[in-house]
């Protein structure tokens, strides 16, 4: 699988490599805003002339991304990105003096990290709503023998605002299933913990550094597998649950993730089997409570992180699995009348200010004053 996946892919660049043309943006486009900027470039909304269609048009700066980089995501956008929740590349990819371009569908209404930190908790029925719909999309990329390694909600894009419809975007740093690549440690939750060792290997290389030892240190690698983006999912469901994240870096040096390691390793002892029956995960719940972090987070919820955020790779169940917990609470009763009571209190509050807006106007109305 992984090597047909990725000779296929290799084949598709190298195809389009030689119908690469340069053009110039603004003869063809009407490039209307910014939609959102990373760390390899930036995205504009653009409409094309003729056609009059909206889309994102992604810009990589020539000078730091390879040909091959910026061809390997266009067609794995264009090609193997045939599911509802996956952004699609359009088939128009060209260069200019400065850029590599190519456009794909687009999201009108901002990314799934604006919605968490604009709201106090989402609602139940959106989060599933958006787990089942990255479920069937990650289950698909995988099926198709890629991973896509960068699931995080700055890359999930929302084509309305209730994410009715989500498209998971970027592809930047997927590759193929049974690839082997550097292991590269980050600080955050996302990160998965077996990339736990190329962290201690950075601390040692910092410290040869400052010792100053020439002497070169080998890379760790790993293998890529489906398994990273279950990690992900697990995160992600987290955050859109809470709008905060489970602890800060999936390290054993991270309180946080420590205590869940133990709660974790707890349950094994505990939970004699896997249930699908919610009052048998209501006793296991009760018999090895989560952690403070997770106190907001229901028993079938916390069967769901027991899936997806398994400490080791190898045990991970697939994303495929969010599916078997979608329908029932994944918030405790106490936490979601917490937050209908703040939601009541928020509408209240709004409905006061409309109407002292409104009595003002007739008030002045009233005046003549206008
Ligand atoms: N197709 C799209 N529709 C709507 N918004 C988009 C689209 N593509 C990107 N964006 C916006 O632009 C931002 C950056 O895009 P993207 O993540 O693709 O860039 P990147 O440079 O590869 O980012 P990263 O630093 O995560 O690797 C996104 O977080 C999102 O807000």
């Amino acid at each position: 699988m992984a090597v047909s996946a990725a000779q296929d892919l290799d084949e598709l660049c190298y195809l389009s490599a030689q119908s690469l043309n340069s053009l110039k943006v603004s003869e063809h486009y009407h490039v209307i805003k910014l939609l959102g900027e990373g760390s390899y470039g930036k995205v504009m909304l653009a409409v094309h002339k003729k056609r009059g269609s909206p889309m994102a048009l992604k810009f990589f700066p020539r000078e730091s991304t390879t040909l091959v980089s910026f061809l390997r995501e266009y067609n794995l956008s264009l090609s193997y990105c045939t599911h509802p929740s996956l952004t699609r590349a359009l088939g128009i990819f060209f260069s200019t003096p400065d850029y590599y371009v190519f456009a794909q569908q687009a999201g009108l209404y901002g990314d799934l990290y604006s919605v968490i930190v604009s709201e106090v908790g989402m609602e139940e029925e959106r989060i599933q709503r958006v787990m089942a719909q990255l479920s069937g999309a990650v289950t698909h990329l995988h099926s198709l023998g890629f991973v896509h390694r960068d699931i995080k909600p700055e890359n999930i894009f929302l084509c309305d605002s209730q994410c009715r419809w989500v498209k998971l975007g970027d592809f930047g740093l997927a590759r193929a299933i049974g690839s082997t690549v550097r292991a590269v440690w980050y600080e955050s939750p996302f990160c998965t913990p077996e990339v736990e060792p190329a962290k201690e290997a950075d601390k040692e290389w910092e410290r040869r550094q400052a010792a100053g030892i020439e002497e070169e240190m080998e890379d760790i690698w790993i293998t890529v597998e489906p398994c990273i983006d279950s990690w992900a999912l697990g995160v992600l469901t987290y955050c859109l649950l809470t709008g905060c994240f489970p602890w800060e870096e999936s390290t054993s040096d991270d309180r946080g993730y420590r205590r869940y390691k133990d709660w974790f390793e707890a349950g094994k002892e505990f939970n004699h089997a896997k249930t699908d029956c919610y009052s048998t995960m209501e006793a296991q719940h009760r018999d090895n409570p989560p952690p403070s972090q997770f106190s907001s987070i229901s028993p079938l919820a916390m069967a769901l992180f027991k899936e997806l955020l398994v400490p080791e790779p190898k045990q991970r169940g697939s994303p495929e699995e969010i599916l078997s917990y979608l329908g029932g609470p994944w918030l405790m009763d106490s936490e979601r009348d917490q937050r209908r009571r703040a939601e009541e209190a928020q509408k209240e509050a709004s409905k006061i200010r409309e109407t002292g807006v409104m009595e003002g106007e007739l008030l002045r109305e009233g005046k003549g004053e206008r």
